[in-house]
């Protein structure tokens, strides 16, 4: 079964929370919203190219981490979903 939106932030809040060794989430919190920010303009980015070039599938695999991407900046600051999705 895969994961929805919530069940990924739910996940990588815990990481975050428990900081598990190895965790690529939490290598990029330490990293910071500098660089988590030129990460998501990166995958954005690819989600372009991939739409206009790749198809489909790619795009959508593109999108997908995007949205992780998107995620781990939301807990850089603190984020929870509510507080975007009040803004939709
Ligand atoms: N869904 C994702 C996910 N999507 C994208 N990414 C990261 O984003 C990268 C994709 O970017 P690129 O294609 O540009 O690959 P790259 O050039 O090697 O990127 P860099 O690692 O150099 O930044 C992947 O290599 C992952 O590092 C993700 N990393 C983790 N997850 C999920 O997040 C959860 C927690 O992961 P950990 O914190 O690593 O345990 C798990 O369920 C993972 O499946």
């Amino acid at each position: 079964m895969s994961k929805d939106f919530a069940a990924l932030y739910a996940e990588l809040a815990e990481k975050a929370r428990t900081r598990p060794t190895g965790s690529g989430t939490v290598a990029r919190l330490d990293a910071g919203v500098h660089e988590i920010g030129k990460k998501i303009v990166e995958e954005a980015a690819e989600v372009w190219m991939a739409a206009e070039y790749e198809g489909r599938e790619q795009a959508a695999e593109e999108i997908s981490q995007l949205i992780y991407h998107l995620q781990v900046l939301m807990l850089a600051l603190d984020l929870a979903p509510e507080d975007v999705w009040r803004h939709l």
